[in-house]
């Protein structure tokens, strides 16, 4: 099914409303394609679709004013918001993802293990290795190969030293740096099928001048959805490599640090320019600003999606992640 439809869309930026003039949008299926649609033609812009009673309505926030001139349309200013609410009918808001809180997202790891029998490893394999291709996708390895995976002691950690290995096999040049390794099997079989893999682990955290003359790129597999703060003595020195290195970040699962519900606890928090939410994303990914959002962990089971109402989007063709 194919639509034409015509929107603008009302944006705010250093406080004037700007009125946006979208011409026949020709977009199919989904909300998830229209949101896209949206997002290329508008690049800079960080689009949200909202429904809002029964009207469609484009949230934008833009960065830069100068890039809406190629499409603002100064003479519609005074546009109002327009929706043939007919062809939007089925774009519901129960199509659009749901941001897990904190126990949510601890409510589905859990019941994926128990009542759906995967193993840690198993899905470990899978998140890292969606990780590894979201970067793929943001990052070529030709212009981002030598990568710094900072790893930490549970299975984000866990899911950086997967993610490290494919990226190895992807071209790419990992360096570990995995402070306080954990000693279980799981993570001691990761860690050595690394080390077998010929990728070099680096017992000291560069500093900032170093990371910025040996890396291209951060892998931030430190804490996932059960950190608490604050960050133990342990992780300071790589936490604030983090906030204070001109490096992209491409963080795993929640930027390190960030309150897994409110985002960034304080001004200094590490900006990822990349997030991979796995399984799918957390209250804090609606406070990330950095230019990609992925979604990996390509394995939650149907019915587990309909029991938390995820509202996942379809992952193109054979993808392991896509982009939110
Ligand atoms: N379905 C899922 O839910 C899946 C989750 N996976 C990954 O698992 C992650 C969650 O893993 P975990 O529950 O093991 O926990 P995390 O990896 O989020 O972190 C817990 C570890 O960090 C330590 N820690 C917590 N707060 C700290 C602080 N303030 N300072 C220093 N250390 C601290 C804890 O002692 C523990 O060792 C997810 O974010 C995701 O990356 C994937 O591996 C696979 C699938
Ligand atoms: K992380």
């Amino acid at each position: 099914m194919t639509f034409a439809s015509r929107i603008a869309i009302t944006t705010n930026n250093t406080g004037e409303n700007v009125k946006l003039f979208l011409f026949y949008i020709h977009f199919a299926q989904t909300f998830q394609t229209f949101s896209k649609i949206m997002r290329i033609l508008t690049r800079s812009i960080k689009v949200q679709l909202l429904q809002l009673n029964s009207l469609l309505v484009g949230e934008v926030r833009c960065r830069q004013l100068a890039n809406l001139a190629i499409i603002a349309n100064p003479k519609q200013q005074q546009m109002q918001l327009q929706v043939q609410r007919k062809e939007f009918c089925h774009c519901s808001s129960s199509n659009m993802v749901k941001y897990l809180n904190q126990s949510e997202a601890i409510n589905v790891d859990v019941d994926l293990f128990n009542e759906y029998k995967f193993s840690v490893d198993q899905l470990m394999e899978l998140a890292g290795l969606s990780c590894a291709h979201a970067i793929s996708k943001c990052f070529p390895a030709d212009r981002f190969g030598r990568v710094l995976v900072c790893c930490g002691p549970g299975n984000n950690g866990g899911d950086g030293l997967v993610c490290a290995r494919h990226l190895a096999l992807m071209g790419y040049k990992p360096v570990i740096y995995y402070p306080k390794p954990t000693p279980k099997q799981l993570y001691e079989n990761l860690a050595y099928q690394c080390q077998r893999m010929d990728i070099c682990s680096i017992a000291e955290c560069p500093s900032l001048e170093t990371a910025g003359d040996s890396y291209d790129l951060i892998v931030d597999a430190l804490f996932g959805f059960s950190f608490k703060p604050p960050v133990r003595p342990d992780f300071v020195p790589v936490v604030e490599l983090l906030q204070q290195t001109k490096l992209p970040i491409a963080s795993i699962d929640i930027p390190s640090g960030w309150d897994v519900e409110q985002g960034k606890l304080n001004d200094c928090d590490l900006e990822p320019t990349l997030l991979i939410s796995l399984t799918a994303p957390k209250l804090c990914a609606k406070h990330f600003k950095g230019k990609h959002h992925y979604l990996g962990g390509r394995f939650v089971p149907p019915s587990l999606q309909q029991k938390y109402e995820l509202n996942l989007p379809d992952y193109p063709g054979n993808e392991l992640c896509v982009e939110l």
